[in-house]
């Protein structure tokens, strides 16, 4: 089973604490909503998961290891393609990502791409933003691979298509594999999630189970996501 142990990490960047103590268990096979404003650490936390961000302290252990090459392995991070010209063809995207990841699957990469209606002889800067997210996404989901994280996957992306996407996410997630997305819209994925976690002042304040939001709290996850923004529950009330 898939599993992502954090300890006590902290994280600094130019003088300025990041994220401050934080310990989250999580278990496949989940969905999980990563909530928080602006700013909160939610791109840094995701960043320090996938390996791409380094020198915290703490540790990040997946499936019991806490090495960066297990982190390359086993976790497929929506990458938003920065490092690539902008003149670089999609088909050239995929023929590195196959060349990089032994993990990648072609005929799943094609299916997403079909399914999102991307035309691979584009280049990137030929891209709206939204058809630039959904190229993130196909790339990032046909990893076969233990824990996905998608960070804002939908911010540029239409309302239709959004719902299209979210809607089959989980035909496109391996059984016992992690997915954490992290998205400011969370009336429209809040009915995918298992488990919402939600960071503010630069800690994760609460790990709930979506159901026990609803049943326990009476709540949407909206609704207790926002309740506990405005009544400023500190860590130490949960
Ligand atoms: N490379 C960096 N150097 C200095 N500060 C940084 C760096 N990257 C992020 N930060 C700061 O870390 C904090 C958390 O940023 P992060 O991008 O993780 O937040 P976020 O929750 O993903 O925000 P958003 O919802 O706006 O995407 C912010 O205050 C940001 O300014």
């Amino acid at each position: 089973m898939t599993t992502i142990e954090i300890e006590k990490l902290n994280y600094r960047r130019n003088l300025k604490t990041i994220l401050k103590d934080v310990s989250l268990s999580l278990e496949g096979d989940k969905i999980i909503g990563l909530l928080g404003e602006n700013g909160a650490g939610k791109t840094t936390l995701m960043r320090l998961i996938a390996g791409t961000a380094k020198n915290a302290s703490g540790t990040i252990a997946i499936k019991d290891d806490t090495e960066a090459d297990t982190k390359k392995a086993l976790v497929s991070y929506s990458n938003p393609l920065g490092g690539f010209a902008p003149n670089t063809p999609i088909s050239k995207v995929v023929a590195f990502y196959e060349k990089v990841y032994p993990d990648f699957d072609q005929a799943k990469y094609q299916q997403l791409a079909d399914f999102l209606q991307l035309d691979e002889s584009l280049k990137l800067a030929a891209l709206s933003k939204g058809t630039r997210e959904k190229l993130v996404i196909s790339l990032t989901l046909a990893r076969q691979t233990s824990v996905y994280l998608l960070d804002e996957p939908f911010s540029g992306i239409d309302s239709m298509s959004r719902k299209k996407i979210i809607n089959s996410i989980l035909k496109w997630k391996p059984a016992e594999a992690i997915m954490i997305i992290s998205d400011h819209y969370v009336s429209e994925i809040a009915t995918i999630l298992d488990e919402v976690v939600i960071i503010k002042d630069q800690t994760v304040v609460a790990h709930k189970d979506a159901d026990e939001i609803r049943e326990e709290f009476g709540l949407g996850i909206e609704a207790y996501y926002e309740g506990l923004y405005e009544e400023g529950v500190t860590h130490d009330e949960i």
